[in-house]
């Protein structure tokens, strides 16, 4: 792996965090690293930061517009409105849901409204009690919600923000996303725009929740964060202060998604049984930890849920199929 061209804006940034790294072969490298540096690279390669025309054109840009134009991101926008039915504890446990399965990116509210129990038979953790009882102790809080992938995964983060807000479960929401185009699909601030306008201009419930959120907005109700932090090679154990200052102030943190768990735990392979509060004893506030399964990186998982996965015999820890709510006070 080369260095950055001598004019990077960051390159004082990477030479530190690759000091050891750069030069190296891909594969000798540990993968958090490497996966972010590949992609810091794609867009030194694609002019972003660069001066010419390119400079901030977010080069998944057509995929996550195609994605959010789609019929798909129509359905389950649509299905929004088959939750203002249910009684107000089974709505939150949706959304929630949605949130959480959103993190696959192939299921929807429409699917979490069908199979709610199916759904949560897939969770390998399932901490939802302690999730509600650490909001609802906390009510109206400050909720940190440190975002994933873009469209038909922070829609559905949005709706459950949107939630938290209009109850007053939260006072404030501060969505944390990636400052800029990284793993493909991740959420930046334009991506958060975009979805505002998608579910804005929707009808029915999905509408209501857009114009909501935007109100919310400008009142400052829901803030927006891109630290450069949050496309760093390093786990969260390394934030800088301000981050931590940021998280520590929060009532809860809320972590979706796959990689920041790696972040999260350090993106090592400990034995599954792990405690998870001592694996996040450093992290400074309580935190969820809302995630698909697709990487190895596993905590807190109890020795019986782990025995019957394993002995089923079927991939678990990587496909996607089960998911985990992992809380710590
Ligand atoms: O979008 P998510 O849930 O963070 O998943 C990203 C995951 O995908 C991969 O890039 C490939 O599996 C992992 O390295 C990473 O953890």
């Amino acid at each position: 792996m080369e260095p950055l061209e001598p004019s990077a804006h960051d390159g004082a940034a990477w030479a530190e965090w690759g000091r050891g790294k750069i030069g190296r072969r891909y594969v000798d490298v540990p993968f958090l690293w490497g996966e972010s540096y590949f992609y810091r690279k794609l867009l030194e390669a694609t002019g972003y930061f660069g001066d010419g025309p390119w400079r901030g054109i977010d080069p998944f840009g057509p995929m996550k517009q195609a994605e959010l134009d789609g019929p798909v991101v129509d359905g389950e926008l649509a299905a929004l409105d088959g939750t203002a039915a249910l009684p107000p504890g089974e709505r939150a446990e949706a959304l929630l849901l949605g949130s959480l399965w959103g993190n696959r990116a192939d299921l929807s509210f429409g699917v979490t409204l069908k199979g709610d129990h199916e759904r949560a038979a897939d969770l390998v953790v399932d901490d939802r009690p302690l999730l509600w009882s650490l909001i609802e102790a906390a009510a109206p809080g400050k909720i940190c919600l440190v975002a994933d992938n873009a469209g038909r995964e922070l829609l559905p983060d949005l709706v459950l923000a949107d939630h938290l807000l209009a109850c007053g479960l939260a006072g404030e929401v501060v969505l944390h996303v990636k400052p800029f185009p990284y793993f493909v699909s991740d959420a930046t601030p334009a991506d958060v725009l975009a979805c505002l306008r998608r579910l804005a201009a929707a009808p029915g419930r999905a509408g209501e929740a857009g114009a909501r959120l935007w109100g919310a907005m400008e009142e400052g109700r829901l803030r927006l964060r891109a630290h450069p932090f949050a496309c760093a090679p390093l786990p969260y154990a390394d934030m800088p202060d301000d981050l931590r200052e940021e998280f520590a102030s929060a009532s809860l943190t809320v972590m979706k998604g796959d990689l920041n768990y790696r972040r999260l735990v350090g993106d090592r392979m400990w034995p599954a049984t792990t405690p998870f509060a001592a694996v996040t004893a450093y992290f400074p506030g309580p935190i969820v930890a809302l995630r698909t399964l697709k990487s190895d990186a596993l905590a807190g998982v109890p020795e019986r849920t782990l025995a019957e996965l394993d002995a089923a015999g079927r991939p678990w820890r990587t496909t996607g199929t089960h998911a985990m709510v992992q809380a710590r006070p």
